[in-house]
């Protein structure tokens, strides 16, 4: 049971982003760090696994090939959260998550999805948002009914663009709290992009480090995320470091060389 790439070539009519990318097995429950500059691919990584972006090659989940064109299989495989926000939209977060819901699990019964969303909104700590409207909520409050919306649906792959992007640090540990609790109870393999290192380092059992080469190294974080890999991938120095909890940390002294990819 796991998550297979081999040969992948994913990008967009006038910019290949990745070619032949193959990585090694990501296994079941596994949380995934997706880190690299800006531009470099996470989300088109992201999007391309999700089957919102054309990609050729071999993508397999637990030995079944990820649903390209097939909406109704793909979203009982695939959970994506784009890096935009939820619009403003004048409804109730309710109504959103249960037809995301509804729509993705028609054979689940009204009671069913009515538990599952019970479930999803005390996880992410959210029960005092379910009756409110998107369009009178915060860009933080919109990006967590958006996780709602994802995490409902219980997919064995959770491909999450910048989650924590409007969170304040206690909805930050929140949703990656959610997150890793689904890989390790439900076998979840989540691939969670991220600008933010150490709150990544923190929960992630694996690392992915895209480089502005088309580049991919996947590994443990104490052996993929060194200085030297830091200076050549982030153009920064930097010291990696342990915390009193024995999580790495990240350290960023300076900024070496003028990133010139975008
Ligand atoms: N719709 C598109 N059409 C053409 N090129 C695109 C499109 N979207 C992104 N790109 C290009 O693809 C490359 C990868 O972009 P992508 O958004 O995947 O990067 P990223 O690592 O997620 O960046 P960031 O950290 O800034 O969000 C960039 O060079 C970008 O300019």
């Amino acid at each position: 049971m796991s998550l297979r790439l081999n040969g992948v070539d994913a990008g967009y009519r006038r910019r290949l982003v990745f070619r032949n990318l193959t990585l090694p097995e990501i296994p079941r429950g596994t949380l995934v760090a997706v880190i690299g500059p800006n531009a470099v691919g996470k989300s088109t990584l992201l999007k391309s696994l999700a089957g919102v972006q054309p990609a050729s090659g071999s993508m397999m989940l637990h030995e079944e090939p990820l649903a390209q064109g097939r909406v109704d299989q793909r979203v009982r495989q695939v959970g994506y959260l784009p890096q935009t926000l939820p619009q403003p939209v004048p409804l109730i977060a309710y109504e959103i998550v249960f037809s995301a819901c509804r729509s993705a699990r028609p054979d689940w019964s009204r009671a069913h999805i009515e538990r599952a969303i019970e479930a999803t909104f005390k996880t992410l700590g959210i029960h005092k948002l379910a009756l409110r409207r998107l369009d009178e909520m915060s860009g933080g409050q919109r990006q967590m009914v958006g996780l709602a919306q994802v995490l409902v649906r219980r997919t064995p792959l959770l491909l999450l663009d910048e989650p924590t992007s409007a969170l304040d640090l206690h909805w930050q540990l929140n949703v990656l709290n959610a997150v890793r609790a689904a890989s390790d109870c439900d076998g979840v393999i989540a691939l969670v992009a991220s600008h933010d290192l150490n709150l990544s380092l923190r929960f992630c059992d694996q690392v992915l480090v895209l480089t502005p080469d088309g580049g991919a190294e996947l590994g443990r974080p104490e052996v993929v995320l060194t200085p030297a890999m830091l200076a050549r991938t982030y153009g920064i120095e930097a010291r990696v470091e342990r915390c009193s909890h024995g999580y790495p940390i990240v350290l960023a002294d300076n900024a070496v060389t003028a990133s010139d990819y975008f």
